[in-house]
């Protein structure tokens, strides 16, 4: 079965702690159903990559709410091939360097950059659905604050211990217990902050998949999917009738 099955477009919604796998998961599985991408986190490490070029105070709140509406930032949504254009620059590269990585929990603090992102996540949902049978949008605060009514909702999760290997993995000779003390941090401060937090709502389905592989994580999702997409479809048809 495919998403674009239902009329309004699915809308898939992943949230998680730092290195749970919700990218490569939400690639996977936008893939595997034809659906748009949204990296939510890229779009908060571009602005603060965008407030470091700048140099912005990223510790200064005033500082950093004055100048969030000034960089341009543009999302590519092919899941193949995500894309992160400030002004014009692709700085996919740029937004995954140790400085960026510091210092993007508190500028994602700043209640006028999360004004300005979410409402840019929620536009370009609401094109996926319009232009493309839906899209899987993952972050800390889609099934809460970005896109409460999706189709599906996920937690996804693993150890404190498998997500440290799991990064470490991607370098090679890294050290895994700095590692997971900077997942730590992050989650510390991404959970307590004041304006949407990640938290963990009943409203979504906790994942916990230390002890599975992405293949077996992606299909546990699709299948949620299918099954939105098959009761969307009864519905339709039986108001139909
Ligand atoms: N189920 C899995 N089994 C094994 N490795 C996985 C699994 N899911 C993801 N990974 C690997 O774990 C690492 C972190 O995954 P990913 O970048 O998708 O996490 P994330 O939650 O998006 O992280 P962040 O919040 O930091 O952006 C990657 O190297 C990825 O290939
Ligand atoms: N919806 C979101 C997504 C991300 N953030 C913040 C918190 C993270 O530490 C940071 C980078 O995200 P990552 O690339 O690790 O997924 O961005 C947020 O506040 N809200």
């Amino acid at each position: 079965m495919s998403a674009q099955g239902s009329a309004e477009g699915v809308v898939v919604a992943i949230d998680g702690p730092s290195g749970s796998g919700k990218s490569s998961t939400a690639k996977g599985v936008a893939t595997a159903r034809g659906l748009w991408y949204l990296d939510t986190g890229a779009m908060y490490r571009a602005m603060t990559w965008w407030m470091q070029h700048h140099r912005i105070d990223v510790d200064d709140a005033a500082a950093v709410a004055e100048a969030a509406g000034r960089p341009d930032i543009t999302m590519g949504t092919d899941p193949a091939a995500p894309t992160v254009h400030v002004d014009g620059r692709d700085v996919a590269r740029e937004i995954r360097t140790q400085e960026v990585t510091a210092k993007v929990s508190a500028v994602s603090a700043v209640p006028a950059v999360r004004e300005r992102l979410v409402d840019e996540q929620r536009g370009t949902i609401a094109q996926a659905r319009r232009r493309a049978g839906g899209i899987v949008v993952e972050g800390r605060d889609i099934t809460t604050i970005v896109a409460p009514d999706a189709s599906v909702k996920i937690y996804l999760t693993a150890s404190a211990e498998a997500r440290a290997h799991r990064r470490s993995g991607e370098v090679q000779g890294s050290d895994v217990a700095a590692i997971q003390a900077d997942l730590a941090r992050r989650d510390l401060l991404d959970s307590s902050r004041e304006d949407s937090p990640l938290t963990q709502t009943a409203e979504a389905l906790e994942l916990e998949t230390t002890g599975l592989g992405l293949d077996e994580v992606v299909a546990i999702v699709v299948a949620l999917i299918d099954r939105a997409v098959a009761a969307a479809e009864q519905a339709e048809s039986s108001a139909a009738i």
